[in-house]
């Protein structure tokens, strides 16, 4: 299996008419069968990176590899890696093209040309785990944003890409729709999906991935197991990103050394759950 799935190496990107660069030879490896988190301050460039990964933006220095190959930018190259590639858009409203829910979680599996039977079995499998089987024939302009969310994931998610790029997935959805979400990213990455999530979300962070990348300013700064990053807390304060709030009670001064080893048993335990 290839180590590596997507490779960005020294990338620099600037929006036209824009008068800072977003990305800034950023250099970042997505390794395979990992369940990656990418945090960093609004703005750092997590989106952009995101649009770059499938190929709707081009670099403007630097090269992006998808299994070892460099990314090419014709028509064919790019309808292929964006099956390989999935991105869920931050914004649902820039993602969702069919007039009912049913229509949309189809359309892209109808081009994708597989046969009718294994659509409606996908279409119904999402519907079913999205709790979306009352909403299936609604119009999608009439949802609400937690239920636009949870179709635009189910649109992607049902193309079984081989490597998902959520970007903010679980905003504007509540607790309910959120643990749910976390359990379908389980079953998908248990077969076989490599997950990348931009999330603000520290404590789901610490609980859900196992690789984390910390961009600031259109860089890379620091990447690492949960526990190899938010060990880090100087760092983390340095870039005003803060920390999950286990590890703020582990790097809280006040605490005694009893109420410490409360806390760093209550962490082991919250890394393993
Ligand atoms: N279409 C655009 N034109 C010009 N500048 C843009 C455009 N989109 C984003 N930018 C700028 O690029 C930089 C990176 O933006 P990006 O959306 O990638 O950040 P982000 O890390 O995803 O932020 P957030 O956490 O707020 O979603 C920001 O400075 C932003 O203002």
């Amino acid at each position: 299996m290839q180590e590596y799935l997507l490779e960005f190496e020294q990338v620099y990107y600037t929006y036209s008419g824009a008068q800072q660069s977003s990305l800034n030879g950023l250099t970042l490896k997505i390794p395979s069968g990992k369940k990656c988190a990418l945090i960093g301050q609004n703005g750092c460039g997590k989106t952009t990176l995101f649009l770059l990964a499938n190929g709707l933006y081009k670099p403007n220095a630097g090269t992006i590899r998808w299994c070892g190959e460099i990314l090419r930018y014709n028509h064919n190259y790019l309808s292929k890696l964006r099956q390989k590639v999935g991105l869920v858009f931050q914004d649902p409203e820039q993602q969702l093209v069919a007039s009912t829910v049913e229509e949309d979680i189809s359309y892209g599996l109808c081009n994708l040309n597989l046969p009718n039977k294994e659509i409606q079995s996908r279409v119904e499998q999402a519907l079913t785990e999205f709790g979306l089987e009352d909403l299936a024939q609604r119009p999608v302009h009439h949802l609400s944003l937690g239920q636009k969310k949870r179709i635009s994931i189910a649109d992607i998610m049902v193309l079984q890409p081989q490597l998902l790029l959520l970007d903010e997935p679980t905003a504007y959805l509540d607790v309910k729709h959120t643990r749910k979400l976390i359990k379908i990213l389980k079953r998908i990455h248990g077969n076989g999906t490599t997950l990348l999530m931009a999330t603000h979300d520290l404590d789901l962070v610490a609980r859900w991935a196992d690789w984390i990348f910390v961009m600031d300013e259109g860089k890379l700064v620091l990447e690492g197991t949960p526990e190899d990053v938010f060990m880090q807390c100087d760092l983390l304060e340095k870039l005003d990103l803060g920390l999950p709030l286990i590890y703020q009670f582990l790097f809280d001064k006040n605490l005694s050394s009893e109420e410490k080893t409360i806390v760093e048993k209550l962490r082991r335990r919250f890394l393993k759950s």
